[in-house]
C-alpha cells in the first residue's frame, strides 16, 4: 500500500511547533498493516486551497490511503474539509460520525471536527482532527472497513495484525 500523511497547521508549516500528527499516522500505520507499506509524509499551511492541492498531487501519484490530520474544527483557518470536498468525488460520512463518537468518549469538544473521508480516484482519504492523542482513537474507531473499501476502489490489497485490528471482508 501507498500510503501518503499530510499534516494540515500553520504552526507545525512554520517550525513553531514539531509536528507530533504526521510521525503519529506513521507509526500507527506500520504497527497496524503487515503487508508492504510505503509512506510519505507532508507539511502544509491551513486552508482550502493547500489542501486541495496537495491532495490533487497524491490522488495523480495513486497514493491508495492518505491520511490528513488538522484544521477539521470551527476556527477561521480550519478548512481542510473543504479542502477535500473540492476533489472527492464520494463522501463516506460514517467515517467521521464513528470517528466523532469514538472521540466523544474521551473529550465533549470532539463534536467540533468536523473530519470525513472519501474517494477520490483510487485514493481513499481520512481527515483526522489535529491533535497528535486523536490519531490512536480515530483511526482504531474505524480501520476495520479500510481493507475492504480500499478492494472496493481497485486500491492496492492490505492486511492487518489480528491482535491490533481485524480487517472485515464481507464476502470474504
Ligand atoms: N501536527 C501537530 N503536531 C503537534 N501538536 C499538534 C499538531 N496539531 C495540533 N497540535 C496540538 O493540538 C493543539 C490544538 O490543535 P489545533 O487544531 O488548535 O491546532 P493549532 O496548533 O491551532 O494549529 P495551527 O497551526 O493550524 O494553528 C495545538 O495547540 C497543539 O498543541
Ligand atoms: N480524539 C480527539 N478528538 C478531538 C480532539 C481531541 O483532543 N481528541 N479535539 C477536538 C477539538 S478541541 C477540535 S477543535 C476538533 C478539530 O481539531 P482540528 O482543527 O485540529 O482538526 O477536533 C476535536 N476532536
Amino acid at each position: 500500500m501507498r500510503a501518503a500523511i499530510v499534516t494540515v497547521s500553520d504552526r507545525a508549516f512554520a517550525g513553531e511547533y514539531e509536528d507530533k500528527g504526521g510521525p503519529g499516522c506513521e507509526s500507527w500505520l506500520r504497527g497496524v498493516v503487515t503487508t508492504p507499506l510505503t509512506v510519505t509524509r507532508h507539511i502544509i499551511p491551513d486552508g482550502r486551497a493547500s489542501v486541495a492541492q496537495v491532495l490533487r498531487t497524491l490522488v495523480a501519484e495513486k497514493a491508495d490511503l492518505i491520511l490528513v490530520t488538522g484544521g477539521t474544527g470551527p476556527a477561521p483557518r480550519d478548512e481542510t474539509p473543504e479542502g477535500v470536498a473540492d476533489l472527492i468525488e464520494k463522501e463516506l460520512a460514517g467515517f467521521g460520525e464513528e470517528m466523532r463518537r469514538a472521540s466523544l468518549r474521551e473529550v465533549p469538544t470532539a463534536i467540533l471536527s468536523r473530519q470525513t473521508a472519501g474517494i477520490a480516484g483510487q485514493s481513499l482519504i481520512i481527515t483526522l482532527p489535529g491533535k497528535p492523542a486523536a490519531i490512536a482513537t480515530c483511526l482504531n474507531a474505524v480501520f476495520a472497513a479500510v481493507p475492504y473499501c480500499l478492494d472496493l476502489i481497485g486500491a492496492g490489497r492490505i492486511e492487518t495484525d489480528p491482535a491490533k485490528i481485524t480487517a472485515f471482508r464481507p464476502k470474504a
